[in-house]
């Protein structure tokens, strides 16, 4: 694999995403979640596996910089849906999987941290949904699942405004479990995880399959929605303003069309 490592310790898989410099989600990456999931399902090392970034971010969210090669709502639709099944297998996988979150975790990075079953965070990492900055909107589950964590009306705010709040505003929203220091961060979650690995893994199976309950037959309409409107969203000349001007580092001007 060319972003992910991982190593096992104590029966605790630590799996690193590398792809410098923001742990941007490149369709090649949420591949490699998905073979990193294959390749662990089946393995009795494997009972917990721990998922943080390397360098100065857990993920700053879709690579945006691929969105320009992307050229019909459709293909933006199948982006979407792709991520979707590929979070959603890991929010059902039978082993626990735990982030660590520094720096920041925002857009389909955070989405990728909210499939996880709990996160623990460093106080001053940044968590938010900044899609509508861009003249897009969530894409890989986010407008599913943060409002299951903060509510409806903090999920709001947080992505009318873009505005991330900070890993010490996440555990106070219940979006996170912990904050610590970020020289903490990755050995607190670590012995979480290995305090975890000594459980049975029938029932942490069970308990992960129990959970899924919490999911009312709504999230699936929900994102099935999601992905429709995320390709259509992304047809507009907005959403390409919004993309060039990130690429271009100056402020978007939307014109509503
Ligand atoms: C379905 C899912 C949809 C989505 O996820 S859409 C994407 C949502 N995410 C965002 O909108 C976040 C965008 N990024 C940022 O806001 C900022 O960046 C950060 C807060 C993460 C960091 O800011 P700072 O510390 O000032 O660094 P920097 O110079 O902006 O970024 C460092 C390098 O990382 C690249 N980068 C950051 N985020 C992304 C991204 N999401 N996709 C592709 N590249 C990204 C930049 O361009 C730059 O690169 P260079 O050094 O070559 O100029």
């Amino acid at each position: 694999m060319e972003f992910l490592r991982w190593t096992v310790e104590e029966g605790v898989a630590i799996a690193t995403i590398q792809r410098p410099p923001a742990n941007a989600l490149s369709r090649g990456l949420i591949l490699e979640v998905n073979e990193l999931l294959n390749a662990v399902e089946h393995d009795d090392t494997v009972r917990v596996i721990v998922l943080h970034g390397d360098g100065r971010f857990f993920s700053a969210g879709a690579d945006i910089k691929e969105f320009t090669d992307v050229s019909s709502g459709a293909e933006f639709t199948k982006l979407s849906a792709n991520g979707q099944d590929v979070f959603e297998r890991l929010e059902k996988f039978p082993k626990p999987v735990i982030a660590g979150i520094h720096g920041a975790a925002l857009g389909g990075g955070l989405e990728l941290a909210m499939s996880c079953h709990f996160r623990y965070v460093s106080e001053k990492a940044k968590l938010g949904l900044p899609e509508l900055q861009l003249g897009l909107i969530p894409g890989f589950g986010g407008t599913q699942r943060l409002p299951r964590y903060v509510g409806v009306a903090k999920a709001a705010e947080m992505m009318f405004t873009s505005d991330p709040i900070t890993g010490t505003e996440a555990v106070k929203w219940g979006l996170a479990n912990a904050a610590f220091s970020d020289e903490e961060l990755l050995p607190q979650t670590i012995a979480t995880a290995k305090r975890i690995a000594k459980k049975s893994p029938v029932t942490l199976k069970a308990a992960i399959d129990m959970l899924q309950f919490a999911k009312h037959t709504s999230f699936y309409e929900g994102v099935e929605a999601e992905a429709q409107a995320f390709g259509t969203v992304f047809m507009s000349a907005d959403a390409k303003e919004g993309i060039q001007a990130f690429i271009e580092k100056r402020e978007p001007t939307f014109t509503g069309k």
